[in-house]
């Protein structure tokens, strides 16, 4: 099995040690284009801390400023305001220490494609001075870890995307980074390969590997990462555990309902709906959201708000009662679906 953790002391989190990275207002601004306009801010002052061993989270949509947060860790962009200390070193005076300690997987994945599989790894180990017999050793492990060792010897052009993000993984691992940053790291991905990618996150997470990560998938951020941030316009909307902010900002359960296009009356619906929130009965709902294509009802019980629903002559087509989950957190604290 090969040695993934990251960590001295795997899976230890200790709130008296140092944080890993600690950001204090940290800021993002990109100068106007050329062509004129507006000074763009991307990170609006964000404040979080990662600890060692902890899988650490930026849920958000597209824009929000995650992968500007990301890259301003990797050291490959200059913050523009705040602190940022990330292993005790300040990355606008000491990048290049800091990034041989790191592990980047970027959005975008960078391989070599002239390059084998094998030799993507053996040059990126070269590039942090690791020795020869170090390196060919720490490759095939690596290799074996990401289910690559029957590819080494293949071009990396031809390989799935699945395939090429998992050797981003494993290329990100070949100098024992203490932090792992993950940009998206399953987006544009079909099922089975994010699955595969996802899986092995796991393992990491298992082996005690810190990781900070960003994703925009809820299911990926509900049960892969400890702490998690809710970003939104360059700003971090909510902090917590992924149960904490489900508690804070939602209730037990949710019954989704859905009307016929050319069915029920929305407006005479929505009313009828309205009626039903705060009344202090069992199944009350606590709040309602309107989405284009269904309407959301928030409370304990769903079941038993299905039955006020059907009491107060409303006629869905099809309804649900689910869990909630970070989608309807990020539902309620932006007023916009992670999608949209
Ligand atoms: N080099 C740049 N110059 C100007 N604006 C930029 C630049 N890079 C990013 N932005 C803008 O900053 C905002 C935040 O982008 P960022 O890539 O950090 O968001 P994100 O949350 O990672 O979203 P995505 O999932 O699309 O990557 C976006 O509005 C983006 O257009």
């Amino acid at each position: 099995m090969v040695d993934i953790s990251t960590s001295p002391t795997p899976a230890l989190i200790s709130s008296s040690e140092a944080p890993l990275i600690k950001a204090v207002g940290l800021r993002k601004v990109f100068p106007p284009t050329k062509r004129g306009g507006d000074p763009f801010t991307a990170v609006d002052g964000i404040d979080f801390e990662l600890r060692r061993g902890e899988v650490f989270g930026f849920l958000g949509p597209n824009g929000a400023g995650k992968s500007s947060t990301m890259r301003m860790i990797g050291c490959v962009s200059p913050m523009s305001g705040g602190e940022l200390t990330i292993l005790g070193m300040d990355p606008r005076v000491d990048s290049s220490r800091i990034k041989a300690r790191l592990g980047v997987v970027p959005q975008e994945d960078s391989l070599d494609m002239e390059l084998r599989v094998r030799e993507n790894l053996l040059i990126y180990g070269r590039y942090f001075g690791l020795k020869r017999a170090e390196i060919a050793a720490r490759t095939a492990e690596l290799l074996d870890f990401v289910q690559l060792s029957d590819r080494a010897e293949s071009p990396v052009e031809p390989l799935s995307g699945g395939m090429k993000r998992r050797l981003t993984i494993a290329r990100s691992l070949i100098n024992s980074p203490e932090i792992l940053i993950l940009d998206e790291p399953t987006t544009g991905l079909d099922p089975q390969a994010r699955h595969v990618v996802w899986d092995r996150l796991f393992r990491l997470k298992q082996a005690g590997t810190t990781l900070i990560l960003t994703t925009h998938y809820m299911d990926e951020a509900e049960q892969l990462c400890d702490r998690l941030v809710v970003m939104d316009h360059g700003r971090i909307a909510a902090e917590g555990s992924p149960r904490e902010l489900i508690e804070r900002y939602s209730t037990r359960e949710v019954l989704e309902i859905r009307f016929a296009p050319d069915g029920e009356d929305r407006a005479a619906a929505t009313e009828a709906l309205a009626a039903l929130v705060g009344t202090g009965e069992r199944g009350a709902v606590e709040r309602i959201e309107e989405l284009p294509d269904r309407v959301l009802l928030y409370s304990d019980d769903g079941e038993a708000s299905l039955t006020a629903v059907h009491g107060s002559g409303t006629v869905p087509v099809a309804s649900l009662v689910r869990r909630s989950s970070l989608e309807d957190v990020f539902l309620h604290l932006t007023g916009r679906t992670l999608v949209d």
